[in-house]
């Protein structure tokens, strides 16, 4: 059987409950204010979808470099690889504005998840062998 299959945000689990007029402050701002929130955070909207999208697509990578390890029974993490990525991050997140401490931040988080993952993807594959 064929499948149809929607574009990203098209489709009924992004959009379906979504208002993108949502807010708690309507009623209170002023017509030509609300819009002018409302356009700037249409813009903030698709940059979270790609954020969304993007991590999906670095969690995959990192899902892939977790069997790896699994399979060749390498530790979950690697804090000579952290420290370099952590180190680069830094520079770009100043060369563009952005404050390296939150950078730093943002980066050990989603990092120490991947390490979580890793070990769960270790556990498994010592029990059943996937
Ligand atoms: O590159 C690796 O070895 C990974 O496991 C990926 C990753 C990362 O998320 O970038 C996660 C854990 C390691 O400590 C270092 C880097």
């Amino acid at each position: 059987m064929s499948q149809q299959r929607n574009a990203p945000g098209t489709d009924n689990a992004e959009s379906g409950d979504y208002d993108p007029t949502a807010s708690s402050m309507s009623g209170s701002v002023e017509d030509s204010v609300m819009d002018e929130l409302l356009a700037i955070r249409s813009s903030i909207d698709n940059f979270d979808a790609t954020l969304v999208y993007l991590l999906a697509e670095r969690f995959k990578a990192t899902q892939r470099v977790g069997h790896l390890k699994a399979v060749h029974s390498l530790p979950p993490s690697d804090p000579g690889r952290e420290k370099a990525q952590i180190e680069r991050l830094r520079r770009l997140a100043h060369e563009a504005h952005l404050d390296p401490e939150f950078a730093e931040k943002f980066m050990n988080f989603i990092i120490s998840e991947v390490i979580r993952h890793h070990q769960t993807i270790s556990a498994t594959h010592a029990e059943t062998g996937n």
